[in-house]
């Protein structure tokens, strides 16, 4: 039996690490497929679905920074690891015979299209799942604020940040296992309680916009279809 979606149109934020599994750093493949059968089950309830991986598996700017190396040049690098990662999430969704295409916020015409709203429109009313890759495509930002940007122009009704941890916590629950889980807060709570588990830029947008978001956790398999339909672990943060 499968429940009805309460969402038409979503964007979904895979984190890199996410796509690492155990591995200490690129992509392990099982774990790429786990998340693209996810996306599938989505597709065949019928909902929308927009993609923004992140590339913390591969590389960040900030790390290559702290070793003495230019940020900005770091930050090239990191969007290049998000672009393998969206290629590597094409690849399962395809092996599933989902019809996926890559827009990238950086031109590279011989391997993916470019990324423009009017394309991940017309993209989406083809049925298609549309990964947006290379982030916002400028350096100091992160893939959460290309998530929100992305949500933004696909008009997203949510935006689903599927992560390491089942929702926000009144602290890091990785450093404080004391932390216990929040069910709902405002875009401000997040902002003014300092809930680190989405960068303060993303959730500014995310406000403005007036789009809720969802943060559940990604490894758990056929999780993303739950919240889906309204139930399984997650923190909403909306300002209604
Ligand atoms: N208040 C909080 N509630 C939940 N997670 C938090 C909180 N503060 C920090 N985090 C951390 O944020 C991480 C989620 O961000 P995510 O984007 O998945 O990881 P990364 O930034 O490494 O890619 C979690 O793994 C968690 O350890
Ligand atoms: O708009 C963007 C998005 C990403 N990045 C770079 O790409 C890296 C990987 O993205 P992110 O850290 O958001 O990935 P995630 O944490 O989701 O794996 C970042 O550290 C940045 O160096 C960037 O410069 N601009």
């Amino acid at each position: 039996m499968s429940l009805e979606p309460v969402y038409k149109r979503v964007l979904l934020k895979a984190s890199g690490e996410a796509l690492m599994g155990g591995q200490g750093f690129g992509i392990d493949v099982t774990v790429a497929d786990r998340i693209a059968s996810d996306i599938a089950e989505a597709r065949h309830m019928g909902v929308e679905v927009g993609v923004v991986v992140g590339g913390g598996n591969i590389f960040r700017g900030v790390a290559v920074a702290s070793k003495g190396g230019d940020r900005v040049t770091g930050d090239h690098m990191g969007m290049l690891g998000t672009i393998i990662n969206a290629l590597a999430l094409a690849t399962s969704l395809r092996k599933l015979n989902i019809d996926t295409v890559v827009l990238s916020a950086i031109s590279m015409p011989e391997i993916c299209e470019s990324f423009s709203q009017r394309a991940t429109l017309y993209h989406l009313s083809m049925g298609r799942v549309v990964i947006f890759a290379g982030g916002t495509g400028n350096p100091f930002f992160t893939t959460d604020s290309a998530a929100a940007l992305r949500a933004a122009e696909m008009g997203a009704e949510a935006i689903f940040k599927g992560t390491q941890v089942d929702g926000i916590y009144t602290a890091d629950p990785k450093k404080y296992p004391d932390a216990t889980r929040l069910d709902r807060l405002t875009h401000q709570e997040v902002l003014d309680r300092g809930l680190a588990v989405m960068d303060v830029a993303a959730v500014a947008l995310a406000r403005e916009n007036s789009i809720p978001i969802i943060v559940f956790s990604i490894h758990e398999k056929g999780g993303f279809a739950e919240i889906l339909t309204g139930g399984g672990l997650k923190t909403i943060v909306s300002d209604n």
